[in-house]
């Protein structure tokens, strides 16, 4: 049950550890102001693998529909944690630098949202997110689980990690491409009003607006980036999850066979646990 969520903190770390230098590369220190961005994504990502884990067992087969509704579920609960975080993210890039500066940092710019919006506030742009995070989970879930599996990632595979950092790069590619046009939209939706009266009157009317004003090229602008981030950042998250769940639960299971009677006694070895194996 908590296997996940543990194994979802270390993958967390692990893909902002990775991933960081590219939100920070413009500045001089490569992990400056890793803090935040540490605490948060390394909770999400708990969160996720952890709700990834326990929704595919109360599902109960491990099917390739199964692993996108788990992925699906749980991208949708993560996005309580990921929409506020981002539109702190968004305003605090767009506010003015220096000392006329509205916000101290993300927490001061939630709290002053809240003080000033209400909770309406906090969850500005939570239906565009909820369109991206929601089908995009289940690819990020479904690619990999086919992928590992099409490998043949087992335990004392020489080339294990390398094929689960393929793995999960490439779902961490396919999940960014599924659904980027709703990340523009969102992106665009909690700057909205930021520099006077807003723009957009919603998803549809952004889209519209957008697509009039620059093309449909407006639906890729940034994806460049953000795939040359998702690769390394998903690499590393989905490796380090796997490996660990595979140990910790290797570690159980010869527990558990010692423990049996007329257990044999050569070590069990760890099976490979998919991040959200039964
Ligand atoms: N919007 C998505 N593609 N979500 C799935 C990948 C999420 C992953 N934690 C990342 O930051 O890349």
């Amino acid at each position: 049950m908590a296997l996940d969520f543990l194994a979802g903190c270390a993958g967390g770390v692990a893909g902002v550890i990775v991933g960081h230098p590219f939100d920070t590369v413009k500045v001089l220190g490569l992990y400056k102001g890793l803090g935040s961005p540490l605490m948060g994504l390394t909770f999400i990502n708990a969160l996720v693998f952890g709700v990834q884990g326990n929704t595919l067992r109360a599902l109960g087969q491990d099917s390739p529909l199964n692993q996108f509704l788990a992925g699906a579920a749980a991208g949708a609960i993560q996005c309580v944690i990921c929409c506020p975080m981002e539109l702190a993210k968004t305003r605090l890039q767009l506010q003015a630098a220096g000392p006329a500066r509205a916000y101290k940092g993300s927490l001061d710019c939630l709290v002053q949202i809240y003080r000033h919006e209400g909770l309406r506030g906090i969850n500005r742009g939570m239906v565009s997110t909820l369109l991206r995070e929601t089908p995009s989970f289940g690819v990020y879930f479904l690619t990999y689980d086919v992928l590992t599996r099409a490998m043949g990632c087992e335990p004392g595979d020489r080339l294990l990690v390398p094929k689960l950092l393929l793995a999960g790069g490439t779902s961490g590619i396919t999940s960014w491409l599924s659904t980027y046009p709703m990340d523009v939209v969102k992106s665009r939706l909690q700057a909205d009003g930021l520099q006077g009266t807003p723009r957009y009157r919603g998803i549809v009317d952004c889209m519209r607006q957008s697509y009039q004003a620059e093309g449909w090229q407006v639906f890729t602008r940034g994806l460049a980036s953000t795939l040359l981030r998702a690769f390394p950042v998903n690499a590393a998250t989905f490796a380090t999850v796997t490996v660990v769940l595979t140990y910790i639960r290797g570690e159980e299971d010869q527990v558990d066979s010692e423990a049996a009677p007329g257990a044999s006694t050569t070590p069990a070895g760890p099976a490979l646990a998919q991040p959200s194996s039964l």
